[in-house]
């Protein structure tokens, strides 16, 4: 089990002095200086900033995929500074969904296989997780897709596919990074919509990596990275 710290306020994320180098002596690179932010539950938070600000060290530290070297990071009232692999692994599976710019999906296996993903690592019944792709797959808008490989998809379906099993284990926390990265403006507003409609709908909450103005529009708030720093 992960550590779990007490009640953060409501907060879902809270980040206190983070910081995270790359490199070290004259080559070291600042990538995250000093950030501190929280996050309620229920928000769709922005972080915008150019290329190289620092975007997705932020989210793969709060997602427990690096760790680092200053700071504190809790997501839903678990220590994720300080979490042993163990720890990491189980949050990543329960806690947090993520969902990637390249969609990051397993080519040989179908929408509904990808979907079930998550829960066969949770080790969900076989016929719960059945139920619940469905559910997802259709909730995503690609009920009648279920049996296609990702390469009989396209880009705006493959990144849905991707959303309906970043929610398969009901995370309470989704990390997006550049979700609508690769996708058209027109099918990656229509991702940051359905993004949108999950938080809304579930009362989820969302960070979501981005330089596209039009998606910031949908968050309920942004955080600016400049150079490592919050802006
Ligand atoms: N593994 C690494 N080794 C060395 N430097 C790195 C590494 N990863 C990132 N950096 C550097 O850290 C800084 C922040 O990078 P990061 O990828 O977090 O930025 P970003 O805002 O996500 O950029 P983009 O929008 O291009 O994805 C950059 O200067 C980058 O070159």
């Amino acid at each position: 089990m992960t550590a779990v710290v007490g009640d953060a306020g409501g907060s879902v994320v809270e980040v206190s002095g983070l910081g995270r180098d790359y490199g070290s002596g004259d080559r070291v690179v600042h990538a995250l200086t000093d950030v501190s932010f929280s996050v309620a539950k229920g928000e769709l938070v922005a972080v915008r900033g150019r290329s190289g600000a620092g975007k997705t060290t932020l989210l793969n530290l709060i997602g427990g995929l690096d760790r680092p070297d200053r700071g504190t990071i809790t997501v839903a009232d678990r220590a994720v500074t300080g979490a042993g692999e163990p720890e990491l692994l189980e949050l990543r599976r329960d806690v947090i969904g993520f969902v990637f710019q390249s969609f990051g999906l397993i080519p040989i296996l179908t929408a509904a296989e990808n979907v079930s993903i998550p829960m066969r690592l949770s080790r969900r019944k076989p016929a719960e997780r059945d139920e619940r792709v469905a559910v997802l797959l259709e909730l995503v808008g690609l009920g009648g897709q279920a049996a296609q490989r990702p390469g009989e998809l396209s880009g705006g379906q493959q990144q849905r596919v991707a959303v309906a099993r970043a929610l398969a284990n009901d995370p309470d926390l989704l990390i997006a990074d550049e979700p609508t990265g690769q996708l058209d403006s027109d099918t990656g507003r229509s991702i940051m919509d359905l993004l949108r409609a999950v938080v809304d709908a579930r009362g989820m909450t969302a960070l979501v990596a981005t330089h596209d103005p039009a998606l910031i529009d949908r968050a309920d708030r942004v955080i600016t990275l400049r150079d490592g720093r919050l802006a």
